[in-house]
């Protein structure tokens, strides 16, 4: 990576700017703090390598490819970068923090967030392939293929950002050898991830319609609230049974009858997780389907379910 044409545009960051850090989680090899910036007086989120481990080239050279990467993908749906913090004993990519935290978070915790309106729920199913179809347009495409309910970050006022909190695929390749497709991230989970790409070996060159069956998974887990695959005890349980076709249950105690245009999302749903890749949607069909669902709801309708989400997370709080 060229860095002087990387940070001849975006801001090169001090770290004594970077104050007040709290540690929020370990990625696949780097670390995630918040933090405050103290000039621009905002709410950071800092993505760097193990503080412990002096900085190798190797992983320098990976942030800086995700740095680059993040400053040509910005788009309203995509995690915002604000700058590279590069200095010899410490160096890390500085973004915008999400305070509601992630889609997983969102949906599972329902004892935090009994109610949960359907005008919600399709706004972030919306957003969401917004941001991956940006993604795919963007010249030459970008795939993102670790799409996942930890990877769909939500801001203050539960707008989505699309984020990638593990390995940038630069170190990915060098690990997974050019398999074409990320090894599931240590501890990772498979769910997401379409049969074609169980055999890397197996995976097609042109893994373009890998984020789309990713995305039907979690339109089902947005829609039903549960865990895609929970009675499965063992990740390879989970690759047999969706190698023989078995799919999430869309009966009406999973997809309750009440959600709106349930038949077509239930379509875009069952084409965009199919067996055949060339059978799956493209994402601008998937946003030109799903934009008539959106205008149905009124602003307002999205702002009432917002505040009722706001109210019984602090509530509970
Ligand atoms: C409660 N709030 C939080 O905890 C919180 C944590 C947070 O931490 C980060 C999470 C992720 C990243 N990095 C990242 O998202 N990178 C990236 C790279 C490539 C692509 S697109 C192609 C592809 O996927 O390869 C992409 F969409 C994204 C980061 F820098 C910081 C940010 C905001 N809030």
């Amino acid at each position: 990576v060229n860095l002087c044409s990387l940070t001849s545009t975006l801001p090169v960051i001090p770290y004594q700017k970077l104050t007040d850090l709290h540690y929020l989680s370990k990625g696949g090899f780097g670390s995630v703090f918040k933090a405050q910036h103290s000039d621009w007086r905002t709410t950071v989120a800092i993505k760097c390598l193990k503080l412990d481990s002096p900085v190798g080239e190797r992983e320098r050279n990976c942030l800086l490819k995700e740095a680059e990467v993040l400053h040509k993908a910005r788009f309203n749906y995509i995690i915002q970068i604000f700058g590279v913090c590069n200095e010899p004993e410490f160096f890390c990519i500085v973004t915008e923090y999400m305070s509601n935290g992630s889609l997983d978070q969102l949906l599972h915790d329902n004892n935090l967030y009994p109610l949960l309106a359907w005008s919600l729920r399709l706004r972030v199913l919306y957003e969401i392939a917004l941001g991956v179809n940006f993604l795919h347009n963007m010249t030459p495409p970008l795939m993102h293929h670790d799409l996942k309910t930890q990877n769909i970050l939500l801001d203050g006022e539960f707008h989505v950002k699309i984020a990638d909190f593990g390995l940038s695929k630069w170190r990915q390749l060098s690990i997974s050898k050019c398999s074409g497709s990320k090894p599931p991230e240590m501890g990772g989970t498979i769910i997401y991830m379409p049969p074609e790409e169980y055999e890397p070996s197996k995976s097609r060159c042109a893994v373009v319609k890998h984020d789309i069956y990713s995305y039907a998974i979690i339109m089902w887990e947005v829609l039903s609230r549960r865990i895609p695959f929970e009675e499965a005890t063992n990740p390879m349980q989970v690759m047999f049974s969706v190698l023989r076709g078995i799919r999430p249950d869309i009966g009406l105690d999973c997809l309750p009858g009440d959600i709106p245009s349930r038949e077509t999302l239930i379509n875009l749903m069952t084409c965009g997780w199919t067996a055949n890749p060339d059978e799956r949607p493209c994402f601008l069909m998937c946003v030109i389907e799903l934009e008539p669902m959106l205008r149905r709801f009124d602003e307002i309708d999205i702002l009432e379910a917002v505040l009722e989400v706001k109210k019984s997370k602090g509530s509970s709080t």
